[in-house]
């Protein structure tokens, strides 16, 4: 069977949109499935629909990864977006050829630093995890390249304004795609800190600043990767075979925070595409997070050690569907300040969301860095809801017990702990502190020792935790509970 590429699928006379030669106006860092699911098929729409006519430059943020993939494809890809629309199944098929080439800055670091040279270059895109917008110290100027995607993006924007610093609009628009707060001022401030620490002079930090435009933005769409178990299928119903298949839901959304100018140049809107551009994206992150990530973290765990491995069976679980609904209706949004109606709306299509019939999200993929995910994405609800109703959210503490039960294990194995499910061994992934930690405490402490010395651990959670009243004992009781009647049991007991 034929690689995907140009000249395959015009050999099978395939003649859905594709657009081969155009200027690189955007450079991407990251070339994971998130990004190439979201933005990359945005931009693809943009070009098909809006003459928006331009490629996208893929940059490899760390020193693996899958551009040499993307290149031997010529950049092509098919997406498969799967869900309901307006009430219909939807499981669309759509090869994106937005991308031109993919650079690795760790084998060719000239050819990346020559992008700032294209004065066609206007947009960057971004997602390199929650762990990429870093500062790193031990980055240098001439380090090539330096190891952060800040001080990569920071000698970029210097060779950029070396060659176009005395133009004006030369700047980029700078769209950061992390999953963290504010994620375009904390991109800027670190690209701040290097221009600093690299003395790279008054001038520059002022063209940073006059003309750039650095944007947070809030992404939100299920992106479940390459689908292993159809590939082999897929590529027989497609003749050609594609390394990087896609898939993900057909539900997508984007806030960006900035000026409303950036509607004329990126026409998002016109092509009906689920963007708004906004004076202020944090509520809306305060939305999703709370409610979708919050749902995850605070159900993912209770229900993989009662015997579930997908989202989508735990919602036809009624259990588990009623502990997340009761987690969701009862104590996370009474916390939220938005209005009622849209808080409630967006709930109930989170619910679908999670039982869409195409989509296999994998309970332990979520699990990945759950002690920080709880801390970023549940902790506040169980602090609104401590200072509002004065007392505790019984089913986000039982997510945090649940969460000390998943993380048992004693042994680290290649970097990860191996925990068990009725005799069944699995991996929890996290910062090597959070593993070690559980390797040591989980069975050499007596339970509310163990409790205790987890929930005053100021590095996770930023506070001490055995301060809420009440809070420690009933973690304790719930963990007997797991251990005496089984999580399901506990589950029904809520
Ligand atoms: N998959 C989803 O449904 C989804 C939805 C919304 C947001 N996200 C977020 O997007 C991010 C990426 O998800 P994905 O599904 O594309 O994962 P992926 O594993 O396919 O891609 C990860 C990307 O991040 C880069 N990266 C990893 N560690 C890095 C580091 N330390 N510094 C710089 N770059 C680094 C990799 O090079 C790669 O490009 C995750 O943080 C996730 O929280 C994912
Ligand atoms: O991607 P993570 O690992 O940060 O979190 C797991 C899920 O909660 C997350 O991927 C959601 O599905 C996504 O944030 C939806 O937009």
């Amino acid at each position: 069977m034929k690689r995907l590429s140009y000249q395959a699928l015009k050999s099978l006379n395939d003649n859905s949109f594709r657009l081969k030669e155009a200027p690189e106006r955007v450079l991407q860092f990251g070339e994971g499935n998130f990004l190439r699911g979201f933005v990359d098929y945005f931009i693809d729409i943009l070009n098909e629909t809006q003459s928006f006519n331009s490629k996208v430059v893929v940059v490899q943020p760390i020193a693996n990864g899958l551009v040499s993939v993307l290149n031997e494809q010529e950049g092509l890809y098919t997406l498969y977006l799967r869900g309901f629309e307006d009430g219909e199944k939807v499981n669309r098929k759509r090869i994106i050829s937005c991308i031109s080439r993919g650079i690795n800055p760790y084998e060719d670091f000239e050819a990346y630093l020559n992008n700032a040279k294209n004065p066609e270059l206007r947009y960057i895109v971004s997602n390199t995890t929650e762990a990429g917008i870093v500062f790193e110290p031990k980055d240098q100027m001439d380090d090539a390249p330096p190891s952060s995607f800040p001080a990569k993006l920071t000698r970029l924007l210097y060779e950029r304004f070396k060659v176009f610093g005395g133009e004006k609009g030369k700047g980029f628009v700078i769209l950061s795609c992390e999953l963290i707060d504010n994620n375009g001022i904390a991109l800027k401030n670190c690209v701040d800190q290097y221009a600093s620490k690299w003395n790279l002079g008054e001038d520059f930090t002022k063209w940073v600043t006059a003309e750039n435009i650095f944007c947070s933005t809030l992404v939100d769409r299920i992106v479940t990767g390459y689908p292993r178990e159809e590939a082999e299928n897929l590529n027989a119903e497609n003749h050609y075979e594609d390394k990087l298949i896609n898939t993900a839901e057909v539900f997508a959304s984007w806030v960006i925070e900035g000026p409303k100018t950036l509607a004329d140049e990126l026409p998002f809107e016109k092509a009906g595409l689920p963007v708004m551009i906004v004076d202020d994206h944090t509520p809306y992150k305060k939305r999703k997070v709370r409610i979708l990530n919050g749902a995850h973290t605070s159900m993912v765990l209770a229900a993989y050690l009662a015997g579930k491995d997908i989202v989508r069976d735990c919602m036809e679980d009624d259990i588990i569907l009623s502990f997340m609904k009761k987690t969701l209706f009862e104590e996370i949004i009474p916390t939220l300040t938005l209005p009622q109606e849209e808080l409630l709306s967006f709930a109930n299509a989170v619910i679908e969301r999670f039982k869409n019939p195409y989509i296999d999200h994998e309970l332990l993929a979520i699990s990945l860095n759950s002690v920080s995910k709880w801390r970023a994405r549940v902790l506040p609800s169980m602090k609104a809801y401590i200072e509002k109703f004065e007392q505790l959210p019984s089913c986000i503490v039982l997510s945090f017990a649940a969460l000390m039960a998943f993380y048992t294990g004693t042994r680290i194995e290649n970097g990860a702990l191996i925990g068990d499910r009725k005799g069944k061994e699995y991996k929890i992934i996290d910062n090597l502190e959070v593993l070690e930690f559980f390797a040591k405490n989980s069975k050499a402490l007596s339970r509310p020792e163990f409790v205790s010395a987890f929930a005053s651990n100021e590095g996770f959670f930023g506070e001490d935790l055995t301060k809420y009243d009440g809070f420690v004992e009933t973690v304790v009781n719930y963990l007997d509970s797991i251990d005496t009647k089984g999580m399901e049991a506990v589950l029904k007991g809520m």
